[in-house]
């Protein structure tokens, strides 16, 4: 069973008064998560640990509005519109037990900066673009590319939650980094002496 007392110190920092909110969300996510297809068995004893708290890590990157594309269970969009309630969120999926889930979510955890848009970010038509577009374990940065740097404002920033091959994802999508003019495209390590696993985040912003 997950434990959400893990890591007391750095998960006050990162949730501040709102830490029960996270607390109530993942004790959700651990209860419901198998069942409803959420979350593999194996992660739920690293729920809170792996999951919420490095998601949770790069909530001060992100100001005005954020997109989080193939939101899933929640991860990272729902956690980071917790512990940043003064960003406004939409959280994009395109599988309805997902979307249900994510919007079940929002009314019992009271959020009021959180839209969730049942699409796929490809199809994804808003008014107004993005300051800032985040995804995880979704796919490789070249394929990611394509699907979430045209939601972006111009000057808005990509920052993308990926595992310890980033460098090299971002060597394979040279291409679409250069046809979708990202610039200032880097790799930043967040949670160094903070959490027990680092998170990696490939940040890019796009120029018109
Ligand atoms: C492996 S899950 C990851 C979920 C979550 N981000 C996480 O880290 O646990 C990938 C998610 O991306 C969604 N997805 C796949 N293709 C997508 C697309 N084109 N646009 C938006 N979401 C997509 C899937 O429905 C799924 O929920």
């Amino acid at each position: 069973m997950t434990s959400v007392e893990a890591e007391p110190g750095a998960a006050k920092s990162l949730f501040g008064d709102r830490i029960d909110i996270a607390r109530e969300f993942t004790k959700a996510l651990a209860e419901q998560g198998e069942e409803r297809g959420l979350i593999g068995p194996l992660e739920l004893p690293r729920l809170w640990t792996r999951h919420i708290l490095n998601s949770a890590i790069a909530a001060p990157l992100f100001h005005g509005s954020a997109a989080d594309i193939g939101s899933g269970a929640g991860l990272p969009g729902l956690v980071l519109a917790i512990a940043r309630p003064d960003v406004k969120w939409t959280l994009v999926e395109p599988m309805e037990r997902r979307v249900n889930w994510l919007n079940e979510q929002v009314t019992e955890l009271g959020l009021d900066n959180v839209d969730v848009l049942r699409s796929r970010a490809e199809d994804v038509r808003t008014v107004e673009k993005f300051d800032f577009v985040t995804a995880r374990a979704v796919s490789a940065l070249r394929t990611l590319i394509p699907f979430t740097a045209p939601l972006l404002r111009d000057g808005g920033e990509l920052a993308l939650l990926k595992g310890m091959n980033a460098p090299a994802e971002i060597g394979a999508a040279a291409k679409q980094i250069k046809k979708y003019r990202l610039s200032d495209v880097r790799v930043e390590v967040l949670g160094e002496g903070v959490l027990d696993e680092t998170t990696r985040v490939v940040r890019a912003t796009v120029r018109g």
